[in-house]
């Protein structure tokens, strides 16, 4: 990632917006912020599909479903950050993969400029056909703060999108499985 051609640009916000980059505490926002893009669109470098190379051959036939996986993205749109956990099951045939990849996948697609829905697609089809599964689903909740901070200025609203593939889009039961696990109740902390 180029960091000083970030710099340079939020230099050059920062003098459109009427500030003066040269005064104390702004000294080293340019190189602060430009650190900050590397980190937030750290997953533009990363292909997700390494994560998934990794199999085990176990014999589960029913589903696996990680929830609550909690992730940062920005939007593509006002490059404001849009919040939330993703969930991501499937249906393995004869290889399951390590629990964390399935978090890690989230963190590879999430640091990227992206769209909840996008995010969604990538996630549902990036497990289906790296697992080889029967069926895979994902379903993401997110706020988005570009409708909180500015513009129309709702907070509290949540958007959720889904995305079935296989088994999951075929069979009702299987979707329907998928989806009560989501809500049904947690842990207790610690449990
Ligand atoms: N579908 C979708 N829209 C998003 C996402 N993140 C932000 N947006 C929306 O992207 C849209 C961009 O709309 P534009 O009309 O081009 O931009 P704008 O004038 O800044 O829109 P307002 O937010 O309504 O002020 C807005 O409606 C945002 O709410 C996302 O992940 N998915
Ligand atoms: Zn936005």
């Amino acid at each position: 990632m180029d960091l000083q051609r970030i710099q340079n640009a939020v230099r050059e916000i920062l003098l459109a917006v009427g500030e003066d980059p040269e005064r104390d505490g702004l000294l080293e926002t340019p190189a602060r912020v430009a650190r900050m893009y590397a980190e937030v669109f750290s997953g533009l470098k990363i292909d997700p599909k390494i994560y998934l190379k990794k199999t085990f051959n176990v014999q589960h036939e029913e589903m696996v479903l990680v929830r609550d996986i909690d992730f940062n993205s920005m939007c593509e749109h006002h490059l404001l950050p849009f919040t939330g956990r993703a969930h991501i099951a499937y249906l393995p045939s004869g290889k399951v993969v390590g629990l964390s990849k399935l978090a890690r996948i989230v963190e590879a697609v999430s640091h990227r400029p992206q769209v909840q829905e996008r995010m969604t697609e990538e996630l549902a089809d990036l497990v289906l056909n790296e697992l080889g599964a029967i069926g895979a689903g994902v379903v993401l909740e997110a706020s988005h703060s570009c409708m909180s901070l500015r513009g129309v200025r709702k907070t509290g609203s949540t958007t959720i999108t889904s995305a079935m593939r296989g088994s999951f889009k075929t069979n009702p039961a299987t979707r329907a499985e998928f989806l009560s696990l989501v809500h049904s109740p947690r842990l207790r902390a610690g449990g």
